[in-house]
């Protein structure tokens, strides 16, 4: 029988009660000699940090092993020695906040494991700026009449500022705009947009004070508010390395590599400065910031859904590579395709191990060989992890019979 026993390390010997599949820890009677002092006094009730209890080289090796695992699910030996790049405390420069209205004040920050709202009174791994920024807006939320209940707050470390996407149960009115307005221009906010709090919600921008401005591998982009951006700096750079590193320095004349899950450019910009891009990407808004700053790049962009609308195997032949950034859940029906397309070298960019081991299989049925893996944590002392790994095809000598 599987019982979990939270923040408990393994080697450890507790003494513990059981309720339900848990065990309720009453006394540790060995410890790991991993185990260190957590810096967050909100740690084990702030769902954000899972493992602040455990020293940083531990975590770094526990996360590596998450990679190595779906890679061996999948069929894959390593080739080598692993690569891995953690970024540093105080780096998150995007966090998607909750907020409730509490009689005490404006709660904000991370959901408890399965409960409440834990107010952000401490953050170890946000920005300083951003974490300053919630401390002012905090009465602002308050006096905010669309925020009744609950909401959200998507706060992004732009280049320009700090830029906010928030969520409320109605629409603000005139006088919360002004409120809004009015916070931005103190706070050095350039935009605040707002989106109604159901999923799928397009965001109307409620106060634009300076232009917004972000430079992604060396060129300047416009991000949208619901933009997705690499959580921190040097993460960002990590994996844009790591994709680079993984392709030949320049691909052959009139060849391009097809890139899926593109976002507004990120490893786009950087990919065209060895050749031609076809970049896909779903997101409306973040197609269109992409291909409004890719002028004079030899990049074509397409939005489309690869769910829905994957690019077939038979158009993709042509391609010298492919590389895959997709969401949490991976590439869905666009791998098989992939899979199936039989070009050379495949690059793929993952956020959950799980996802990663299902595509990956899917490659290894193909005959692909990994070729080498980063692992890459921009999550500092959460279980997520991220990684890169490439797959290369062996060429096909093909016998032709010369009569
Ligand atoms: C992990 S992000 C990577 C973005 C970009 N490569 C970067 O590094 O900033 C995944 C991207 O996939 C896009 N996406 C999610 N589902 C999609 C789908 N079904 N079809 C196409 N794009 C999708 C998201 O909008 C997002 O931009």
């Amino acid at each position: 029988m599987t019982l979990f026993a939270p923040f408990t390390l393994p080697g450890e010997t507790v003494l513990y009660s059981r309720s339900g599949d848990r065990a309720v820890i009453e006394q540790r009677l060995r410890e790991s000699p991993d185990r260190v002092r957590p810096p967050c006094g909100l740690f084990a009730r702030c769902g954000g940090c899972a493992l602040q209890h455990l020293a940083v080289d531990a975590t770094a090796s526990f996360k590596r092993h998450l990679v190595e695992s779906a890679l061996r699910d999948a069929g894959y030996e390593l080739p080598g020695p692993i690569a891995e790049h953690t970024s540093p405390p105080y780096a998150r420069r995007r966090m998607d906040l909750a907020l409730r209205r509490s009689r005490d004040g404006m709660l904000v920050g991370l959901h408890q494991r399965g409960g409440d709202v834990v107010d952000m009174t401490e953050c170890h791994v946000l920005h300083p700026r951003l974490f300053r920024l919630i401390e002012d807006a905090r009465p602002v939320l308050m006096r905010l009449s669309a925020l009744r209940g609950t909401g959200s707050l998507l706060v992004n470390l732009l280049e320009t500022g700090p830029d906010l996407l928030l969520s409320t149960d109605e629409a603000p009115g005139t006088a919360d705009r002004a409120r809004l307005a009015e916070f931005a221009r103190a706070a050095g906010v350039p935009r605040i947009a707002w989106r109604p709090l159901k999923p799928g919600g397009t965001p109307e921008i409620v106060c634009a004070i300076e232009p917004v401005r972000h430079t992604l591998s060396g060129v300047a982009v416009v991000p949208p508010p619901d933009a997705f951006l690499q959580a921190t700096l040097e993460g960002e750079a990590a994996i844009v390395a790591a994709v680079l590193d993984a392709m030949p320095q320049a691909w052959p004349r009139g060849a391009r590599v097809v890139e899926f899950f593109a976002g507004c450019g990120t490893l786009t910009f950087a990919l065209a400065r060895r050749g031609r891009v076809l970049a896909v990407e779903g997101h409306q808004a973040s197609a269109l910031c992409l291909r409004s700053a890719a002028g004079g790049l030899p990049i074509e962009v397409l939005n489309r859904d690869l769910n829905r609308q994957p690019i077939l195997a038979a158009d993709l032949g042509r391609a010298s590579a492919i590389v895959l950034d997709p969401p949490y859940a991976g590439s869905g029906a666009q791998m098989q395709e992939v899979a199936r397309s039989g070009v050379e070298r495949v690059v793929m960019v993952s956020c959950n191990p799980k996802a990663l081991r299902r595509d990956a299989e899917m490659l290894h049925k193909a005959g692909y060989a990994l070729e080498r893996v980063t692992v890459v944590d921009q999550f500092l002392w959460s279980v997520q992890v991220e990684s890169v790994a490439a797959f290369v095809r062996p060429r096909v000598r093909r016998h032709v019979k010369h009569r």
